[in-house]
């Protein structure tokens, strides 16, 4: 049996993991499940699924978690330590699913356990992409991209020599304002930004998808995985998101990955990697779909992606700077403190105020580094906001 963990398991990413798992229950042991407030469904997932433990990230609601595992055999712990711990239990195969640069750690731990580490968690690459490569290496592990952009490259890579890579394109489905008119972007709400035409994800990925800021930190994520130079790295709006990456070669040749927005291929995929196996996602009927569209990004409608260029370009720790300041900007649109195209500016005020940040040796960055820089950003980001609001 493989023993398997799932940080954020009780999030979108998680619960796909968990259908997956739970249709062949005779192959997993379940090691570890972490969650944050939704004890009721970490709670009742660790109980199905039998796992050794279930960790929520909130000191406070250990007592509540405690109460809904009563009887069951599941142990029960709370707060960011036993999250850490968790991942330094020995497994097989880790899901790093939780939202945000807190992902970062859980998934370094597992990867320095030696577990093979399916990353759904971007913040984790953009934050600290060296390190994370680094770290797979030495443990010799597996870091499989679950981003489904990321897993299609992966998948078009297989077998191919990455020095005859022309270009990556990955696609953007242009999010819930592609079509808006820019005027009235100012008074978009949350609530409208958190509905993803195509996929159904989390409010914080989904309004990224809106912003773009989903596809900027996914610039960064591609440059970081596939190590490519950013200047072969485009991104199309695709708003059908059929065709998830495109790698363009230098015969002229370029292979699509094309499948239903179903975040359970990239994830089954990493299951059971080098293998393919069935997996319960449809089965696309070309005729019946049709056509797919294409367009070009609009830099004025998604400065996201410019910003992504320079984060680029800047290297070092700027990446945790602008996924720092990004995330902030989003907890502060979602508060209703900013306005829908502030997030942007926010984020741009940030990376100018903190450039030094881009004058660090890559492959020196240690994880106290990345938490330095994203504790500098936050503040700044808190300063800005708190002028401009
Ligand atoms: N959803 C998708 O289809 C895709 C997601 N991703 C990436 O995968 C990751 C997860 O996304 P998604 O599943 O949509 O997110 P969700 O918001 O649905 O789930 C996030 C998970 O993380 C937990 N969590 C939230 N904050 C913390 C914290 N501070 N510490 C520990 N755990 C925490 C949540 O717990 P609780 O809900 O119990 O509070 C939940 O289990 C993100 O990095 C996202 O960018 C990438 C590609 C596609
Ligand atoms: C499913 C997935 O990988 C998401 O990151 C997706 O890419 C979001 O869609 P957008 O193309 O709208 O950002
Ligand atoms: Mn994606």
């Amino acid at each position: 049996m493989r023993r398997v963990s799932i940080f954020g398991s009780t999030g979108s990413i998680g619960q796909n993991t968990i259908d997956l798992i739970a249709r062949d229950p005779g192959s997993y042991q379940v090691v570890a499940l972490t969650g944050g407030r939704n004890i009721a469904q970490l709670a009742d997932d660790a109980r199905r699924l039998n796992a050794e433990l279930a960790v929520t990230a909130h000191d406070e609601l250990l007592d509540d978690l405690r109460a809904a595992l009563a009887g069951s055999g599941v142990e029960a712990a709370a707060g960011r330590t036993a999250l850490v711990e968790a991942a330094s239990r020995p497994a097989d195969w880790v899901m790093s699913a939780i939202v945000g640069a807190a992902g970062l750690e859980p998934g370094l731990r597992a990867l320095e356990q030696g577990a093979d580490l399916a990353l759904a968690n971007k913040e984790s690459m953009v934050c600290a992409g060296g390190l994370m490569l680094r770290t797979a290496r030495a443990q010799n592990a597996r870091l499989l991209p679950v981003d489904s952009e990321h897993s299609a490259v992966f998948q078009a890579l297989i077998g191919e020599d990455l020095s005859a890579v022309e270009r990556i394109i990955i696609t953007a489905s242009g999010g819930a304002f592609r079509d808006w008119p820019l005027a009235d972007l100012e008074k978009a709400t949350p609530e409208q930004a958190a509905t993803h035409p195509n996929w159904d994800m989390g409010q914080r990925i989904t309004i990224d998808s809106a912003s773009m800021f989903n596809k900027a930190l996914e610039l960064i994520e591609t440059k970081e995985f596939f190590g490519i130079d950013p200047a072969k790295i485009e991104t199309v709006v695709h708003p059908e998101s059929m065709i998830h990456a495109l790698v363009g070669f230098n015969d002229g040749a370029l292979m699509a990955h094309v499948g239903p927005p179903d975040m359970r291929h990239a994830i089954g995929f990493a299951l059971h990697y080098p293998q393919r196996q069935k997996l319960p996602v449809e089965r696309l009927d070309l005729v019946k779909l049709g056509q797919l569209t294409f367009r070009e990004p609009c830099e004025k409608r998604w400065p996201a992606l410019r910003l992504a260029r320079e984060v680029m370009q800047a290297g070092g720790l700027m990446g945790a700077v602008f996924n720092a300041a990004k995330e902030e900007a989003l907890d502060a649109f979602i508060a209703k403190q900013i306005t829908f195209p502030r997030m942007a500016g926010v984020v741009e005020d940030v990376l100018t105020s903190l450039s030094s940040q881009a004058g660090h040796n890559t492959d020196a960055i240690t994880l106290d580094m990345v938490a330095e820089a994203d504790h500098l950003a936050r503040q700044a980001a808190a300063a800005v906001i708190a002028r401009k609001a």
